[in-house]
């Protein structure tokens, strides 16, 4: 759906991206993360056609954003992290005024702004002045022109930004029903939205891209808990001649129960290994308790991965 290739951005000496390349296919929910500075609005805006980068090509269903910027920024909606509303229009007539720059026919016009006042919540607030609207209920107005006309691509800079605890919860939903029509890329601090929401994370550090990973294998940390009961001595031993096993550590044991934390080799597959150490522990003639994967939090990871590029 969307294709980043060799992307950097350079504005004077400072270097803002410097040679990001990732694809993002259709329906994908991808988070994009980094500290103060790292790139991301930068790269939003490539992709969204509103900065040339200085060298790389953006391609948006294999078409050169760049050769065709007008015709396809008409296909995507965008959430800029400086929200361009215009303060002295009225909701309504703002978000009309964006659906004809976007090519929505005349006929469609009305029922484009209704779908987007009722999907952002902002149907008892389309008569008001943009400019007499809170910090939250400005971001919604963004949104709204945002996803109007539905399109396929939604590029979002930090969505949640200035919304309260209930207007964000209400965003998470919004962005979850968008997900299942559109490819979105989103950019926020909020960790735990992205876990939320997203299938697939990047991280920027610098600049340059520092981690591109499917959520599902960023959560599995190749550890597993294992408690079984004491019927087995060298249970230790059986375990760790396990091809996908690298180590076994006894843990802390209980007055009828062993436990351990098994250490998976790097790229085996947990579920597959699971499935082999509870044979192993039923073949060894003990009983199975409890076997759990460890999972990792994206803080985790996210500090990580920035930390050690300091
Ligand atoms: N128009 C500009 N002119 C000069 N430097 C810029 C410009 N826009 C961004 N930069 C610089 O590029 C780098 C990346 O900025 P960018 O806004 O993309 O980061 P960010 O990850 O979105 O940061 P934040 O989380 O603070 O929004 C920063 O060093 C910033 O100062």
């Amino acid at each position: 759906m969307i294709e980043a290739s060799h992307l950097t951005r350079q504005f004077g000496r400072t270097t803002a991206v410097s040679n990001v390349s990732f694809n993002i296919g259709r329906n994908e929910v991808v988070g994009l993360l980094g500290p103060n500075g790292a790139g991301k609005t930068t790269i939003m805006r490539m992709l969204s056609g509103y900065l040339e980068p200085t060298t790389g090509v953006v391609r948006v269903n294999g078409e050169d954003l760049g050769q065709n910027a007008y015709s396809l920024q008409r296909q995507l909606g965008y959430l800029p992290e400086n929200l361009p509303v215009y303060p002295d229009m009225i909701v309504a007539d703002y978000l009309d005024y964006v659906a004809c720059i976007k090519g929505i026919a005349p006929g469609e016009r009305m029922r484009a702004v209704k779908e987007a006042l009722h999907a952002t919540q902002m149907q008892d607030r389309a008569l008001e002045t943009i400019d007499r609207l809170s910090r939250g209920m400005k971001q919604r107005v963004g949104v709204a022109q945002a996803i109007l006309g539905k399109p396929r691509l939604l590029i979002l800079d930090e969505p949640t930004n200035g919304l309260d605890p209930r207007q964000t919860e209400q965003m998470r939903e919004l962005i979850g029903q968008l997900a299942r029509r559109a490819t979105i890329i989103l950019s926020t601090h909020i960790l735990h939205e992205v876990e939320a929401i997203c299938d697939r994370v990047l991280i920027l550090r610098n600049g340059q891209l520092a981690l591109d990973s499917q959520m599902s294998e960023l959560r599995s940390c190749g550890e597993l808990l294992l408690r079984t009961d004491k019927a087995v001595d060298d249970l230790e031993k059986h375990l760790g001649r396990m091809p996908q096993v690298a180590s076994v550590k006894r843990l802390d044991s209980a007055a009828d129960t062993n436990a351990y934390c098994l250490t998976l080799h790097e790229g085996s597959d947990p579920d597959t290994a699971a499935g082999n150490i509870a044979h192993c522990v039923d073949t060894a003639g003990a009983r199975l308790f409890m076997l759990d994967q460890q999972a990792r939090h994206l803080d985790t990871v996210f500090h990580e991965v920035v930390e050690s590029g300091d």
